[in-house]
């Protein structure tokens, strides 16, 4: 296993009516390939917070977030986003009036993936995910709760990045539909040496993961459930 992401000193506090409110503090933590993590804790404790900064979309307000060892903010938070880390959102975030098919031929066209074959590939995820070629042609809208989750899943992985990040990804799921995104996610960490992390509030999708990670008392502790 090697690292992949590090918070180092990592505060993140905001501002409302002169009140100051502190969501992360001096916060130390290493992400490691081959692993799937689950973040867990309280409702507002700034687990969805914790991702923005993993994916920089938002900045720390002190400390740093290493990729590789090198500060996003070196490496460019717009080339960081579109290079190194794939973000899966609880909303899907697809392009609903295209097909499951373009949307993720779209991402890999934005990403500059250097594949010639795109739409060969992208049926190939898709078909990795649990959609037939019928269903990769359908528009989004066609297409269950579940199903439009795979599809979020298959545009993340046709970045072919190392870092997975979601937030939720099952909370709208089905018992049987979470089970299998989560099996896919561990396949991925283990098959494909990938850094999966996940914030839940699902204790069955923390016990299929690797290492439980709260958040408490502002920082980040790995825990056995
Ligand atoms: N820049 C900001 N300005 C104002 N409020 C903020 C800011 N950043 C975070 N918050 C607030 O901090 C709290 C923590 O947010 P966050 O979404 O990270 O928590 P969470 O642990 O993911 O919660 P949940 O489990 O309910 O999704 C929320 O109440 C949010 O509105």
């Amino acid at each position: 296993m090697d690292t992949i992401l590090q918070f180092k000193n990592l505060y993140y506090y905001y501002q409302t009516n002169n009140k100051k409110s502190t969501l992360l503090e001096n916060v130390n933590f290493t992400f490691e390939t081959g692993c799937f993590y689950s973040i867990l804790g309280p409702s507002g404790s700034g687990k969805t917070t914790a991702l923005s900064l993993a994916s920089g979309l938002d900045n720390p307000k002190e400390g740093h977030v290493l990729y590789k060892g090198k500060d996003i903010r070196k490496i460019g938070l717009d080339k960081y986003r579109n290079k190194y880390v794939s973000i899966i959102f609880q909303s899907y975030n697809l392009i609903t009036y295209m097909t499951a098919l373009q949307n993720v031929v779209t991402a890999m066209e934005i990403t500059g993936v250097n594949i010639k074959d795109k739409k060969r590939r992208a049926l190939e995820l898709l078909e990795m995910v649990g959609l037939s070629e019928i269903e990769a042609k359908r528009k989004v809208l066609q297409l269950s709760g579940g199903q439009q989750q795979r599809v979020a899943i298959a545009r993340a992985l046709s970045c072919d990045v190392d870092l997975l990040i979601a937030d939720e990804p099952t909370g709208n799921l089905d018992e049987k539909t979470s089970d299998e995104i989560i099996k896919l996610f561990k396949e991925l960490a283990h098959k494909e040496n990938k850094c999966i992390i996940v914030v839940t509030h699902s204790q069955e999708v923390a016990k299929q993961s690797d290492k439980v990670v709260y958040l408490e008392q502002r920082n980040l502790v790995c825990k056995n459930l």
